[in-house]
């Protein structure tokens, strides 16, 4: 449901998939999950991706209907099925993913109505893993071209990205977006002599010319670099049921708020909360209102 409408608007390229667990399948794939927690904060959100003609791309269209993503820049692709992926959490609700290919979002496709939405967005969000696929590569390099501002949620998936890949998206972003395990390894291709998150970040800040950085730690919260300055949030603790989607609502929480307060501590602190209440229910996309993320944040005493 949309709260408070808002004047920015988000554009998000990439995966739109169903995640399969052991019991049963919720819809996802990182990108959507990012739009679907922005249009929920009130930001005026599309997503650029490609759906299979079948009865999963259908439920796809009905579940988005009602949340005031437009599917105008959906893709219909006959060839190819809506995604898929096997999860596999552990015993601390960690996910890793096995991801069906090829799918219909490996092949989204630059089009008019995708070129329209990105002139008129204030920010394009996409990952890596749509990279798989020579085809969405190669829309997604035509779509940043376009942009405003760009950001980059790494979401390293094996195997499917390498140095290469990763250095170019990199340089074309304007904000990236790592978790702990993905800062250090991809500063340690990139030769990094430092072992301090916060060295890393500003090693990382200057090899690829980015000025805003955000690292997130899981349980211990996160790390924003922005205007120069580190802002720290030391996390909210929660029982988790799965962590799937934790890090894609923390941005959304993230963007939201620097996109239409520029308070870099407050929306590091609401992304935070955000992040660990998506940890503690099931799936990427639960409902959560901004009464609960306020309550969460500041619980009364009575
Ligand atoms: N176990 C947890 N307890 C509390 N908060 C969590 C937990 N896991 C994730 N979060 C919140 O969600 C954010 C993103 O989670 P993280 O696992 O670091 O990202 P990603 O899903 O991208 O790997 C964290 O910064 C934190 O605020
Ligand atoms: O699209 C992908 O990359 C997937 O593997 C499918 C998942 O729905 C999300 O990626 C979960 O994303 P996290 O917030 O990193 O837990």
């Amino acid at each position: 449901m949309i709260n408070q409408p808002n004047t920015k608007s988000i554009v998000c390229f990439g995966e739109i998939l169903f995640d399969i667990f052991p019991t049963h399948k919720k819809i996802g794939g990182a990108p959507l999950n990012v739009a679907l927690r922005l249009a929920s904060l009130g930001i005026n959100t599309q997503i650029i991706s490609c759906i299979g003609a079948d009865s999963n791309g259908q439920e796809v269209i009905d579940y988005l209907i009602p949340t005031g993503i437009s599917t105008k820049t959906i893709q219909i692709n006959g060839a190819h099925p809506t995604g898929e992926v096997l999860v596999h959490l552990n015993e601390k609700g960690s996910a890793t993913y096995t991801i069906n290919y090829p799918a219909a979002w490996d092949k989204i496709k630059y089009t008019q109505e995708g070129e329209t939405a990105v002139i008129g967005a204030d920010v394009l969000v996409f990952g890596s893993l749509a990279c798989r696929d020579a085809i969405a590569h190669q829309s997604l390099l035509n779509y940043i071209a376009l942009s405003k501002f760009k950001v980059f949620d790494v979401n390293l998936r094996a195997p499917f990205y390498n140095k290469e890949l990763l250095l170019e998206l990199m340089l074309e972003a304007d904000c990236i977006k790592f978790n702990d395990d993905e800062l250090y390894e991809i500063a340690k291709f990139l030769n990094s002599p430092y072992h301090s998150l916060e060295q890393n970040i500003h090693f990382i800040a200057e090899k690829t010319n980015t000025n805003n950085i955000c690292v997130t730690k899981g349980s211990h919260g996160a790390v924003l670099f922005t205007n120069n300055q580190l802002y720290y949030n030391s996390g909210y603790q929660v029982t988790v049921a799965d962590t799937v989607g934790a890090g894609d609502s923390f941005l959304a929480g993230l963007l939201s708020v620097l996109i239409t307060e520029n308070n870099p501590q407050a929306a590091l602190n609401f992304a935070c909360a955000l992040g660990a209440l998506v940890a503690s229910h099931e799936g990427a996309n639960p409902k959560i209102t901004r009464k609960e993320i306020d309550e969460f944040m500041h619980p009364t005493t009575s």
